[in-house]
């Protein structure tokens, strides 16, 4: 893991980009076409109005209306979330002309809105008013479940909803494509084109496989080449809403450049996160990842893509580098997009069947195979011959939502380890086949990634080993006298003191970097080591872990209390095991090797434990105050507690067999 780590360090590259000089090279008319494709899962777990605002944030870019088309995957097959579109769309003939009116920065309705620090103009708080009735409306629909008629205003809109018959399931539909805006018919209210707005439910059985994101991602690019078949493709996930309405100009600044390698196949932005709290308890910000890893891959071959905030020339899903230049995949859509031909074409790619005995998911689009299709595509694109770029604007170009209780931040962990081990041990490995494919370097990033969860064992092992030992009073490390002790002293301060000033170099206060190496121990012992049983389990066929995915919704009180940096645990849940028993046998080991050192021995016996020990009982105050002492909610449920102090005595009871 060292060693593959190196290799994001040999070529850091800072890219900046000069929006303003676009104009001097390319005519607005000249602009490629830009589809957006916005995933959603479940209307429960991700609120269709985040959705609604995710789209209307992109809707809103700086962009030729023309020239933009924004499609809704909705894997969840709800009506609600169609309901919520319809009035997204209607919403959108004010918002639209009030940004642009206004030059509003904030094109998220409800970050506009919500914003401490409020820009006020004219119309202001008439289209508050509207966004508000809106979001209430769609809110009651959401919680009633059903969609009431006064509700329904446009004829269409009840032939579109009336597709939900009883036999309609989530897993179990046909396939909808519903326009709800176009080009060309719909206008704002001064009169102004708006882009086309599509909403895309592929069709679902349980006798096919989905393929999880990558499947809807697939069907997006196919139904989109029907309609608008746009040169560049912009690939977000429901929360992440737009922060800046220039994006698709920087990106431009690269697709369009001439003296651009031509190879390059995307732009990825980092994911940027709204709403962590002061010190970011689960190091959500991931920032080891965005300041450190994707600027080291862009001196590579490029970076990863991340699910969310990639734009990609829509070629590098048809092939490599050298066959698409000749194909001309980019051609024009001449039909109206509500045409009965063009309807009845999108409608069959969104078919479950349509990828049987095709390459998609093999060859062509999103590859399937992996819970984390976003760095296993880019991965496969990379091996084909396309380049990236990555993008970090000072201010944000995407905001989205990370987990704020450790149940999710955990699970979500577990399933990224389930994917990257996925890719660790296929055909097309990055250790084997992407080391020769792209390069030893980018192969080795790629392999840094994709081995991620196999820090479970060495964490495992240092969380019980050395502390077992110390209570059946064995010493496994060297004494402090002797040299080889400080092997071990430096190897600890060494890899910590890197770490320590890569945070602090890249602007991340102290308290931060403790958290999150803090955050490293809990997924290693957790997430990591159930990511590494549920891939096992999944590769004899006995598990078919899925693509889970994590709730947005945002309760008040565990809100309130994740602000305070407050450990969230609240459920009974098997993954907080290895933490709390972890917990429980380093303080008994640690008091022990106390008294021992009092009693016994010298202290110098048992340094090295003691000091491990220690170390670990200070990371793991947050467990201790949620078993012992606090009565909110979040605490740890006691039933989780007593089966941790089971396992903790059976452990030592083994353990005092073994030493
Ligand atoms: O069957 C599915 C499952 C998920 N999604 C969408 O995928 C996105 C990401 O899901 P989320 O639960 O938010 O997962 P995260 O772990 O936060 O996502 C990260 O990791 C994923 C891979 O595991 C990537 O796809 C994401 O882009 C990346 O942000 C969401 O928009 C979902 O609606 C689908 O469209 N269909
Ligand atoms: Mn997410």
């Amino acid at each position: 893991m060292w060693v593959t780590a190196q290799a994001f360090r040999m070529y850091p590259t800072d890219r900046q980009v000069f929006v303003e000089h676009l104009e001097q090279y390319v005519k607005e008319s000249d602009y490629p076409g830009l589809d957006v494709f916005i995933c959603t899962a479940d209307p429960y777990k991700e609120p269709p109005m985040s959705v609604v605002n995710t789209a209307l944030s992109v809707m809103a870019y700086d962009y030729p209306t023309e020239k933009l088309s924004v499609y809704v995957s909705d894997d969840g097959g709800s009506k609600l979330t169609l309901f919520a579109f319809m009035e997204a769309a209607r919403f959108a003939a004010h918002w639209l002309p009030y940004c642009r009116k206004n030059k509003v920065v904030e094109r998220c309705p409800k970050a506009h809105f919500g914003s401490s620090n409020p820009s006020r103009f004219p119309e202001t708080d008439q289209i508050k008013m509207m966004y508000e009735s809106m979001r209430v409306r769609v809110e009651n629909v959401v919680k009633r479940g059903s969609i009431s008629h006064d509700y329904i205003t446009k004829e269409g809109e009840s032939e579109a909803l009336s597709r939900w018959t009883d036999g309609f399931t989530p897993q179990n539909h046909p396939p909808v494509v519903q326009v709800l805006l176009e080009h060309g018919k719909d206008k704002d209210v001064t009169g102004h084109g708006m882009p086309n707005l599509v909403y895309i439910s592929r069709e679902k059985s349980t006798d096919s496989p989905h393929r999880f994101k990558a499947g809807a991602l697939n069907v997006l690019l196919r139904v989109s080449a029907t309609m608008t078949n746009a040169p560049v493709i912009l690939t977000l996930d429901s929360d992440m809403y737009s922060n800046d309405p220039q994006t698709p100009l920087r990106a431009l600044c690269y697709l369009l450049d001439p003296s651009m390698d031509p190879k390059l196949g995307y732009v990825q932005f980092p994911q940027v996160f709204h709403g962590i709290n002061k010190n970011d308890i689960y190091g959500g910000e991931l920032s080891h990842v965005f300041e450190v890893h994707m600027p080291g891959m862009d001196g590579l071959a490029g970076p990863i893509h991340v699910g969310s905030g990639g734009f990609f020339r829509r070629r590098v899903f048809y092939g490599c580098p050298s066959e698409t230049l000749e194909m001309n995949r980019d051609r024009q859509v001449s039909h109206s997009i509500k045409s009965r031909e063009v309807l009845a074409m999108a409608h069959h790619v969104a078919g479950c069947k349509y990828e049987n005995q095709t390459e998609w998911g093999r060859k062509m689009g999103f590859r399937y195979g992996s819970l984390v299709e976003d760095l296993y595509t880019s991965c496969l694109l990379q091996c084909e011959g396309w380049k990236s770029i990555y993008c970090n604007p000072k201010r944000p170009a995407f905001l989205g939502e990370s987990p704020i209780n450790l149940h999710d931040f955990l699970n979500q962990t577990m399933r990224w380890s389930v994917g990257l081990l996925e890719v660790a041990f296929s055909r097309y490995s990055p250790i084997t086949f992407g080391v020769q494919s792209i390069s030893l370097l980018s192969g080795l990033c790629f392999a840094h990634y994709t081995f991620w969860a196999i820090w479970a064992i060495p964490v495992t092992i240092y969380a019980f080993l050395p502390q077992l030992a110390l209570l059946n009073s064995a010493s496994i490390f060297p004494k402090i006298s002797d040299p080889w002790c400080w092997l071990y002293v430096v190897l600890f301060l060494g890899a910590y003191g890197q770490d320590y000033l890569e945070f602090v170099l890249s602007g991340g206060p102290t308290q931060r970097w403790w958290n999150h190496q803090r955050a490293w121990m809990m997924r290693g012992l957790s997430s990591f080591t159930f990511g590494l049983v549920e891939y096992l389990l999944k590769y004899v066929g006995i598990s078919t872990f899925g693509f889970n995915v994590t709730s947005k919704v945002v309760e008040e009180e565990q809100s309130k209390r994740y602000k305070q940096g407050i450990f969230e645990f609240g459920v009974p849940s098997p993954v907080f095991l290895p933490l709390t028993t972890a917990a429980i046998i380093n303080l008994v080991a640690f008091l022990s090797g106390i008294a021992q050192a009092g009693r016994q021995r010298s202290i110098e016996d048992v340094f090295l434990q003691l000091f491990l020990a220690g170390f670990a009982v200070v990371n793991c105050w947050p467990v201790y105050e949620a078993m012992a002492w606090r009565r909110d909610q979040g605490k740890l449920p006691l039933k989780i507690t007593v089966i941790s102090v089971v396992l903790a005595w059976a452990l030592y009871s083994t353990s005092s067999m073994a030493f």
